[in-house]
């Protein structure tokens, strides 16, 4: 195979020294000849970048790799993508997630008021990126995309740029397979899943293992202990990691039919997760104090002792999995995933452009659909409501529209009445000055 060109776009993020890693521990069958890291914060770049540049001394020192913030130097002949920016970094995140809790609503990075929230910052920013990487990139480029909110984005992308060479992904569901090869004692590469939904919000249907269903024993062991397992978990061991995976086993006791994704828990048990939250430290006090103290610790100590320690990120099922779809893409047979994409009649009773999480085979010629078929009343008239959320959202971006996002919000599941509904949406359009388009 031709050594390929990666560009990271947020190359900034907790999240890049891994994803090196990833990417060049699968030297040997894909190869790379230049990672780019391109982010708008020169600093925090810089910062991450030295110790990206020990992740490439270790793993691969004939790789180059360069910063930059200029975008045609980023994207000039790439062949891949990664794109994973937070825009407004964690201080908006902190927003998302405390402004909804303080009207008592779910106040979360991805679901409920603090997804939609994200959502309104994120569009413009990505259909930049994706523009910049039409204009540069070499033509059969792909963009890999993780950035959140996936659902959203996804939707406005395929809106507003409907050829671009965009896949979006999510590794939740990655991470929580993962969990199920503890759980069945098996390789996590001979986990074969049926499953549909919209990004953070869908179902597993069944579980193959090397052509065995091993559904039913898995749904007995969530019913028992949730997703948790007694074998260790290097990502998800944090408390409210260790809750959340908890949580499946109350979603499977009251709707027993079907694996939920862990995301679900905002939904269907949004009191519970509002009364146990606390409004003055949320999820994003605690990456700012974990993952992202952790690894500036680590960049703090290497500027002052020039040595540098491994163990400071992970790169998981994260860094992996974008890799392997990657090198999928390059491969005849290169494997079965869940992605986001466009339902056009895989799952018949939804919406056709409704951007769904299905099964995908992936190979040189891109993404080809597994068709679902029907699904029970249940399961869609949750994904209708929130496809409409979603979809609100993304016109009243388009259009500057209040009452569109208005109508996005009050119709969340998350979101108990538009009295409610408005008052968040006033705090956010405050909070956002700057990030989101105009609304009237
Ligand atoms: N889809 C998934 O399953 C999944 C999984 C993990 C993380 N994520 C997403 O990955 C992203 C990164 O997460 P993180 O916690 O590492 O965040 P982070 O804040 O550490 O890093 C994000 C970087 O993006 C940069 N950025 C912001 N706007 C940009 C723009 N317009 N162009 C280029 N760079 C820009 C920031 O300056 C920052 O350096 C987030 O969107 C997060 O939600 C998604
Ligand atoms: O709260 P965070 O920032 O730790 O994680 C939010 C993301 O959670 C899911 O992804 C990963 C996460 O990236 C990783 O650090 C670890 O904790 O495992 C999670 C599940 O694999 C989710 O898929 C992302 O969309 C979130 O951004
Ligand atoms: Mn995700």
């Amino acid at each position: 195979m031709e050594p390929k060109i990666i560009t990271i776009a947020g190359g900034g993020s907790t999240y890049t020294p891994g994803v090196v890693k990833a990417i060049l521990s699968k030297k040997d069958t894909f190869p790379v000849k230049e990672i780019r890291a391109y982010d708008i914060d020169a600093g925090r770049q810089d910062d991450v970048a030295i110790i990206v540049r020990e992740v490439v001394k270790a793993n691969c020192p004939e790789c180059v790799f360069t910063t930059t913030t200029d975008p045609e130097v980023a994207f000039r002949d790439t062949d891949f993508v990664f794109a994973q920016i937070r825009v407004g970094k964690y201080a908006m995140r902190e927003q998302d997630e405390k402004i909804p809790l303080r009207h008592g609503a779910v106040g979360q990075e991805t679901c409920g008021c603090g997804g939609l929230a994200y959502g309104m910052r994120t569009i413009f920013p990505m259909v930049e990126i994706l523009d910049m990487v039409e204009k540069y990139a070499n033509p059969n480029h792909w963009i890999l995309n993780y950035s959140n909110p996936a659902a959203i984005v996804a939707l406005a992308l395929k809106k507003l740029r409907p050829n671009a060479r965009i896949i979006n992904i999510c590794d939740m569901p990655v991470a929580i397979m993962n969990g199920m090869a503890d759980i069945l004692h098996c390789d996590p590469h001979d986990i074969v899943p049926d499953y549909f939904g919209l990004n953070h919000f869908g179902w597993f249907t069944d579980i193959w293992v090397n052509g065995e269903s091993r559904f039913d024993e898995l749904k007995k062991h969530v019913l028992e202990h949730g997703y948790l397992c007694d074998v260790p978990d290097e990502q998800h061991w944090e408390p409210s990691w260790v809750h959340t995976y908890g949580n499946a086993k109350t979603i499977m006791q009251r709707f027993g039919d079907y694996l939920p994704n862990t995301y679900l828990q905002y939904y269907l048990l949004s009191q519970d997760i509002v009364d146990e939250s606390n409004p003055d430290h949320t999820r994003a006090n605690e990456v700012m104090e974990g993952r992202e103290k952790t690894l500036f610790d680590a960049i703090a100590r290497y500027k002052e002792t020039g040595s540098y320690d491994d163990g400071m990120f992970v790169v998981g099922a994260h860094g992996t999995f974008i890799v392997d779809l990657a090198e999928s893409l390059c491969r005849e047979n290169g494997g079965r995933y869940l992605l986001i994409v466009k339902n056009e009649g895989a799952v018949a009773d939804l919406p056709d452009d409704a951007m769904v999480e299905i099964p995908c085979y992936v190979s040189p010629r891109g993404v080809e659909k597994v068709s679902v078929g029907h699904i029970p009343t249940f399961y869609k008239g949750m994904i209708e409501q929130q496809y409409a959320s979603e979809k609100c959202l993304v016109e009243g971006a388009i259009e500057g529209s209040y009452q569109k996002v208005l109508m996005a919000f009050s119709l969340n599941k998350t979101v108990k009445s538009s009295t409610q509904a408005q008052a968040i949406l006033d705090e956010m359009i405050d909070a956002n000055k700057g990030y989101w388009p105009e609304l009237a």
